[in-house]
């Protein structure tokens, strides 16, 4: 009774026919223009609400936050991934303490400070090193982001980087593009959808081995880890977890290895294509509005080189005195809508949203592509335009529509890393070469490929450096 209105499911399929399994944005946006901001779809026979423009999301998961902050346990993710770290953990207790000790932990690891800092632009040599070797040709940029934000992670949960030939380095980039594209995909849909398909040996399947075999890689470095640790001084998040694991004995709490293994699993997975990607879209903006990069006009580049003039490297503070930079690293983020349906929520309790009522352990569809490119909300809202972001004394302003990290209590929990590693790779990548549209790559084509994190398609680059660097 009084559920947000959609269109009318049929039997088993739901309104899966009403949706282009392989990218639902466009119809999406078109349910909206239908049925209002707040309206519903049934994925097989289970009813969800689909949230969208800012209004209403604020309202659902700021003002409302824990009425609208669970996670349904009953998708295909949480079967593929079986124990839920944090991302995939209902509104529990148990997810709170990890929450916490994820956020502080990251935080004492240096996010804001200086030794994350240190991670980011160690990885960043081994990113110009491989950039060096290919001035004067041209290159497709997808794997060395991939490999690069993957091994800041790794940094940060169990101290490793890895040789971008490796075979581990590459299994982790294989794996997470093979199950991101499956688990957004119409096979994942059908999952949800149809129960009775579950069992049998159809394309889905895959993600469910490559999480196996992601989780048997993640205990072995945990096993191998203890050999080394020292309890009380940890070098990383995983040292930091038995810690608190040592701490907490048998209180009962919801901390333990099999915990740990998810939470690293969760961390890595959604620390990497995420940034990657977002720094893909960099690129891809960088090179195809040169007057930004600085080719014809000068802005981005002069305040780069004289912010940071005489320094041998870039730091994050660096950013306050750096707005057009600001601006256009949040444009490209604006742009990138990384997680247009950010990961789905659940209610926690019969609630009510916009007039409209809501049962407890409804799923819920945050759409925040419809935010970050809602009308009213931003000067240009359907063009790369960092003035989005600038206001009249070019000041840099944050509009509160910018939310590519979602808002509320289950906001991303890497925010903070994610924003330094974009900011010091994107600086000390302009500061040190140019990066040029290659003649032969006919029109670029902005248009994202949807998945769990969507992508810009694979383009090239052609590398100078440059000569004031
Ligand atoms: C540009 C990069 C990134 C973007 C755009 C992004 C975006 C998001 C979004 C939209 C969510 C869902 C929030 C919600 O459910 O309302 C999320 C959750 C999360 N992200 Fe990120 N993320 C990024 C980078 C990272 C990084 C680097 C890490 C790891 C260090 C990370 C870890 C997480 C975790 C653990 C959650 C779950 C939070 C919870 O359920 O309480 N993310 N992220």
């Amino acid at each position: 009774k009084n559920f947000p209105p959609g269109p009318r499911p049929i039997p088993i399929f739901g309104n899966l026919l009403h949706l282009n399994l392989k990218n639902p944005i466009a119809d999406l946006e078109k349910l909206a223009k239908r049925y209002g901001n707040v309206y519903s779809l049934f994925i097989g026979s289970s009813p969800v609400v689909v949230i969208n423009g800012l209004q209403a999301v604020k309202e659902a998961l700021v003002n409302k936050g824990a009425d609208f902050s669970g996670r349904s346990q009953n998708l295909m993710l949480n079967h593929a991934v079986q124990v839920k770290g944090m991302i995939l953990a209902d509104y529990s207790p148990g997810w709170k303490e990890h929450r916490r000790f994820g956020l502080m932990t990251l935080r004492n690891f240096g996010l804001g400070k200086k030794s994350m800092e240190q991670r980011i632009l160690g990885e960043i040599h081994r990113i110009i090193n491989h950039l060096d070797q290919n001035v004067g040709k041209t290159m497709n940029p997808h794997l060395l982001f991939h490999k690069a934000t993957s091994n800041i992670i790794c940094q940060v949960l169990f101290a490793r980087q890895f040789d971008y030939d490796s075979e581990i380095i590459n299994f982790f980039v294989d794996y997470f593009y093979e199950t991101s594209r499956i688990l957004n995909g119409p096979w994942a849909m059908i999952y949800d959808s149809i129960p009775m398909v579950r069992s049998l040996p159809l394309p889905f399947q895959k993600a469910f081995k490559m999480f196996r075999m992601a989780h048997k890689k993640y205990s072995g470095f945990l096993a191998e880890n203890k050999k080394t640790r020292v309890p009380g001084e940890p070098r990383h998040f995983i040292d930091c977890y038995l810690d608190e694991l040592d701490k907490r004995g048998d209180d009962g709490s919801s901390f333990s290895e099999d915990q740990l293994c998810a939470f690293v699993l969760e961390l890595h997975f959604g620390g990497t294509d995420t940034t990657a990607n977002s720094l893909l879209t960099a690129f891809l903006y960088l090179m195809n509005y040169p007057q930004i990069q600085g080719m014809s006009s000068f802005h981005l580049l002069q305040e780069i080189d004289k912010v940071l003039h005489g320094k041998d490297q870039a730091s994050f503070e660096d950013r306050h005195q750096m707005p057009y930079m600001q601006a256009v690293i949040h444009e490209i983020q604006r742009v990138a809508d990384i997680a247009p349906l950010s990961v789905f929520h659940c209610t926690t309790k019969d609630t009510d949203l916009m007039g409209y009522s809501i049962p407890r352990g409804t799923v819920i569809i945050p759409n925040l592509s419809s935010v970050l490119f809602e009308e009213g909300q931003w000067k240009s809202p359907h063009v790369f335009d960092p003035e989005n972001f600038l206001n009249e004394k070019q000041e840099f302003v944050k509009p509160e529509a910018f939310m590519p990290f979602s808002t509320g209590q289950r906001m991303c929990l890497g925010e903070g890393l994610a924003r330094m590693e974009l900011f010091l790779i994107v600086v000390t990548l302009l500061r040190k070469f140019t990066f040029i549209w290659p003649e032969d790559a006919g029109e670029p084509d902005f248009t994202l490929v949807y998945g769990t994190t969507q992508t810009p398609k694979p383009y090239r680059m052609t590398i100078q450096r440059r000569g004031t660097a």
